[in-house]
């Protein structure tokens, strides 16, 4: 299947998007494997697919699969490179625009500046939404959180925090991300069982009550330069942790997210993120069929 696609990036985590507003390309997971692989295909953690409004109130649709080909409900850095995508090739004028994710709906502006403001809905503590089995655990609460100690191979054991902006997220924190075991745990913690649909797992290291520095190992993608719900997930749980003030800005790899949460006593305000969305370059493929 011959296609045309446009390579993005926002903060480093990097995307193949794809125009499907004339209708799906009807592409199988192999073949988003195929097109996220970064020696046989074109290379991206995430592949987005721009779908018309599904109905009213709706601008867009959005789909994500990871580089493993699975879908995923929720990617914020791809959100952003979403509306400037939309924006750039003339699909829309309107400015924010409403899109319909897996996990509900989400609103993406433009700003004057260039970067891109989401919101990215409220985010979802309740153990059986993440999904996590918390089972047989005792949790320890610091602030107005639970951390939950997860056994890891050898002995080893991280505390973490369980939360879903749309996908799940666990959360822990660190000394310092440059040393944090994060191609050692990152898997460990993606693949523990107690995460029934797997889990993104952040490693956050707080430097004061504004900015932080995190790394985060992705659910289908590994350690990725960026990861936008990683870091509402883990400016959320700082907050929680009375760690963080409301407005942090998030250091990683790739860039820097700048995060806004304002808790309250059912922590279900909606989670913003600004930050930038870049077009690399356009190109066309041919994929070859794969089930
Ligand atoms: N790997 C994530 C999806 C992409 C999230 C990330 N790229 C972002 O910017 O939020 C998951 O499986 O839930």
């Amino acid at each position: 299947m011959h296609i045309r696609f446009t390579k993005m990036q926002g903060a480093g985590n990097d995307f193949v998007v794809l125009d499907e507003t004339r209708g799906p390309l009807g592409l199988s997971h192999a073949q988003y494997r195929w097109l996220a692989d970064r020696h046989f295909g074109v290379g991206a953690d995430q592949i987005l697919s721009v779908r018309p409004s599904p109905g009213p109130g709706l601008d867009f649709e959005y789909l994500i699969h990871n580089a493993d080909g699975g879908e995923v409900e929720h990617c914020g850095n791809g959100a952003r490179c979403f509306v400037r995508y939309v924006h750039d090739k003339g699909l829309t004028t309107l400015n924010p625009v409403r899109v319909k994710v897996k996990q509900g709906e989400i609103s993406l502006a433009l700003n004057h500046d260039g970067r891109v403001t989401v919101d990215m809905g409220a985010p979802v503590f309740a153990l059986e939404r993440v999904p996590f089995d918390a089972s047989g655990l005792v949790s320890t609460t610091m602030g107005n959180v639970e951390r939950w100690p997860l056994a890891l191979p050898d002995g080893d054991e991280a505390l973490v925090c369980v939360l879903s902006m749309g996908n799940p997220h666990a959360v822990q924190l660190v000394d310092n991300v440059d040393t944090a075991p994060v191609l050692v745990q990152g898997p460990q913690i993606e693949w523990h069982p107690r995460f029934p649909a797997r889990v993104n797992a952040g490693f956050l290291q707080i430097v004061n009550r504004g900015q932080v520095r995190l790394r985060v190992y992705e659910r289908g993608a590994g350690e990725t330069l960026a990861c936008g719900t990683g870091a509402c997930a883990a400016v959320v749980t700082g907050i929680r942790l009375g760690l963080l003030d409301a407005k942090v800005d998030v250091h990683t790899h790739g860039g820097v997210l700048t995060i806004e949460w304002v808790d309250t006593p059912a922590h279900d305000a909606p989670v913003f993120m600004t930050g930038p969305a870049t077009t690399v370059f356009e190109g066309e493929i041919d994929v070859p069929d794969l089930d």
